[in-house]
């Protein structure tokens, strides 16, 4: 017999949180601010958390400390170190040492495999300034890559925006989910490592979701229908030094859209940032054999706000030429999120940032793909 899901630990979690949400996060930021100087530069203030339970079948209580762990951080900061993730510093550098090697290629051959508008417009490499957020250009050039749907695999007739759109844009939707990545000749081993990693980034983020379930009482495997054919995103980015007089970041301040993103930054300091609930933004530095993780928009959803999708940025003024790769673990495209408990109180604070993020803000249903679409489509800047 199929169990269903008890809702009540959830909602006992989440009220807590509604009525007194500022509490942790004013006592984070006052914690954060006391760390002498010294020990931030080494250290840093974001919590750590290790996935292992969740990995590798660890015991009922193991994963239970391992899901209140989570649930503290997402509540708080919204971003935290990944320990026990299985990847090891070799692999991550490894990435670096490719994506370095490809950056560094002359300029035809990355054009080879560019970001086309007359194509799915959403897969391939981007040259600097072609990225854009919040309409100002980000200092870097990226390679991006989406999951590929098979032809007809979504369901499109299910997303509520789409339903009065013309024709043409339809067509363009279709091709962005159905569309094909784009790999590079060289270097030669590029394709093997980074799908590899990447495979192993899909197990990291169903590993976080059956810890997002534990931590509300809910069955492992709650989210699976909605998750268990994952519209995954990736970005392997390349970042040149910051001008002073640039007019935007390396990247601009902004949230990302479905649930969990995990990073692999080199050993760059002080370039990413996070924006802690008191507003003050706090540098996320590498921590060699941890791996990053922010919250995205649709964990917003499912929680109302109560675990935080982050505001982050990317401000690399060093010389050197930093990359970062990261992996978007996100919902199935056609997947419906509502909040998980309609009594609880919105977190006032929350940016929709689009109309479906609005509505499964507000409790309505809200199609993953609605929101991703509305939010890539404004992310290029095609005339450059
Ligand atoms: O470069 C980074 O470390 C973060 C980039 C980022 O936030 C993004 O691409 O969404
Ligand atoms: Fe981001």
């Amino acid at each position: 017999m199929v169990r269903e899901p008890s809702l009540q630990p959830v909602r006992r979690t989440i009220k807590m949180a509604s009525s007194s949400y500022l509490a942790p996060l004013r006592r984070f930021c006052t914690a954060s601010r006391l760390r002498s100087p010294a020990r931030r530069a080494v250290h840093t203030a974001m919590p750590s958390l290790d996935i292992s339970p969740f990995l590798s079948g660890g015991s009922g209580a193991e994963k239970q400390r391992c899901a209140r762990e989570l649930d503290r951080a997402c509540r708080s900061t919204g971003f935290f170190y990944l320990d026990g993730h299985g990847v090891s510093e070799h692999e991550v550098q490894n990435l670096h040492r490719l994506a370095r090697q490809f950056f560094a290629l002359p300029s035809a051959a990355k054009e080879a495999i560019a970001l086309r508008s007359d194509e799915d417009f959403a897969r391939g490499y981007q040259k600097l300034g072609m990225n854009v957020t919040k309409n100002e250009k980000d200092w870097q050039e990226a390679i991006d890559f989406f999951a590929e749907a098979p032809t007809g695999s979504v369901n499109l007739s299910s997303m509520s925006s789409l339903q009065g759109i013309d024709a043409t844009e339809l067509e363009r939707v279709q091709q962005f989910v159905e569309g094909r990545n784009r790999w590079p000749e060289e270097p030669a081993d590029f394709k093997r490592v980074v799908e590899a990693y990447f495979a192993k980034m899909a197990t990291v983020g169903s590993a976080l979701t059956r810890a997002m379930a534990t931590a509300f009482g809910l069955p492992e495997n709650h989210f699976d229908p909605m998750m268990n054919d994952s519209f995954w995103g990736a970005r392997i980015i390349g970042y040149p030094a910051l001008p002073v007089d640039a007019p935007g970041l390396s990247c601009g301040e902004h949230t990302d859209y479905g649930c969990w993103i995990i990073l692999a930054q080199d050993e760059t300091q002080g370039a990413l940032e996070a924006k802690l609930p008191c507003g003050r933004w706090e540098a996320i530095p590498p921590v060699p054999g941890k791996l990053v993780v922010n919250l995205g928009d649709m964990l917003s959803v499912w929680t109302r706000g109560h675990w935080v999708a982050t505001e982050h940025r990317v401000r690399h003024t060093s010389a050197n030429f930093r990359t970062s790769v990261v992996y978007f673990h996100e919902p199935n495209f056609d997947a419906v999120i509502r909040p998980l408990d309609l009594s609880t109180v919105p977190r006032p604070d929350v940016q929709p940032g689009s109309p479906a993020l609005a509505r499964g803000l507000a409790g309505e249903s809200c199609v993953y793909g609605e929101h991703l679409f509305a939010r890539v489509s404004q992310n290029y800047d095609f005339s450059v």
